[in-house]
């Protein structure tokens, strides 16, 4: 398996990535002295596919394993859900060297974090991501948290996992549009630090087709490699962790007017960070062909840049809700070449106009 640290002093863990892993979870666990009751939390359409062998693979190593399987979807990633979670840990009589273990996408990761963060105040987390965006990002970096209805992931916390332990195995049931919707992050990386990893993508989703184990393994590990050394720098978002947030201040404002019902997140991403190249163009800090690029790759690789049936004015609601205001205004990750960004506040006229002229059709 490979291997990526996030170095956060005390709170420092591992990203395991490999590829058919699952059954050596246990052994793992074991190495960080992990040796509580078990609470494996999941979603019914995860369960079914990956349920039984994580629960064997624990059960026979001596681990009391009790599970969870929650309804599936971003609208149920919410409080009401969480008091669920908080009950079946309760049941299973966990106590604070109990372990919460999240397997499924970044809606159960964030919310089984969720409540292993609150749960008498945090007990273990380990996070066995299954979708390509919850292995290239959500797993990693410790934002956990739940919507409410003004808007995405308002209430949370920061709380490190234990582990990361991904098998990219896991992907081979993954639905294309999934797939899809994690290489948007991947994106994401490319243009806010990493022109080589854009390239890459240019070269092998455009030229050669999404396909193969090494693919998957490289791409996860070269997106970890990444968030992990942002979220050194930056665990609580106070300055440069911002970046990874590029992209999302639309494509947030986008997902919860239409109450997560009509884009998967990355294709919510994917229309902001069009939008935000599109608002840098406006301010004469990128240039028009670096824009099409980015336009260009998202395209080719079968994500939106665009939407129709939301009005301005319901984006908008939602999007003055975002984390990264300051005083009223909204600030936003500005890309100025590819591989490089800058963070500044955007006058809502100039967001409007670009909305408007470029992502509504
Ligand atoms: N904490 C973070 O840093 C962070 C980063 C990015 C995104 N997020 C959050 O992550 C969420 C999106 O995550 P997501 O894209 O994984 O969505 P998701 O969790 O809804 O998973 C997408 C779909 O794939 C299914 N699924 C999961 N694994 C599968 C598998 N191996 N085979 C078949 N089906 C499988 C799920 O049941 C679901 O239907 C959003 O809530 C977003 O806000 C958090
Ligand atoms: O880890 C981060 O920091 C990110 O911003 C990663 C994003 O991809 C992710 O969607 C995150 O949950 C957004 O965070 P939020 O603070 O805007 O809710
Ligand atoms: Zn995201």
């Amino acid at each position: 398996m490979k291997k990526v640290k996030v170095s956060l002093t005390t709170r420092s863990y591992c990203i395991l990535v490999g590829s058919g892993t699952l059954n050596s979870l246990a052994e793992e666990l074991a190495k960080l002295g992990l040796k509580g009751k078990v609470l494996m939390v999941t979603n019914t359409t995860v369960e079914p596919l990956y349920g039984k062998i994580l629960i064997d693979e624990l059960t026979s190593s001596g681990y009391a394993v009790s599970s969870l399987v929650l309804p599936d979807g971003e609208n149920f990633k919410s409080l009401e859900t969480t008091a669920q979670i908080y009950d079946a840990i309760l049941e299973a009589g966990l106590d604070r060297q109990g372990i919460i273990l999240a397997l499924g996408g970044g809606v159960i990761g964030d919310m089984a974090g969720f409540a292993a963060a609150t749960y008498m105040r945090g007990i273990n987390f380990v996070q066995v991501p299954t979708t390509l965006l919850a292995q290239v990002d959500a797993s990693v970096g410790g934002k956990v948290a739940v919507n409410h209805p003004r808007g995405k992931n308002l209430i949370g916390s920061f709380y490190q996992p234990s582990l990361v332990f991904i098998d990219t195995a896991t992907l081979d049931t993954l639905p294309v549009r999934e797939i899809l919707s994690g290489l948007s992050e991947v994106i994401k990386y490319g243009i806010i630090t990493d022109p080589e990893l854009f390239s890459y993508l240019e070269v092998n989703v455009i030229a050669r087709g999404i396909r193969g184990k090494e693919f998957f393994i490289d791409i996860v590990e070269k997106s970890c490699a990444i968030k992990a050394k942002v979220v050194s720098r930056d665990e609580r978002e106070e300055n440069v962790r911002a970046i990874l947030n590029f992209g999302h201040t639309i494509g947030h404002g986008i997902e919860a007017a239409t109450h997560y019902q009509v884009f998967r997140h990355g294709e919510a991403v994917a229309i902001g960070m069009m939008g935000a190249a599109c608002i840098s163009r406006e301010m004469g800090l990128i240039s028009a062909p670096e824009v099409e690029r980015i336009r260009s790759l998202i395209i080719s690789v079968g994500l939106p840049v665009y939407f129709s049936g939301i009005a301005w004015e319901e984006i908008w609601y939602h999007m003055q809700a975002d984390k990264k205001a300051k005083d009223g205004n909204i600030n936003f990750i500005l890309p100025t070449s590819i591989g490089s960004v800058v963070i500044s506040p955007v006058d809502p006229h100039t967001i409007r106009k670009v909305v408007e002229s470029e992502l509504i059709r």
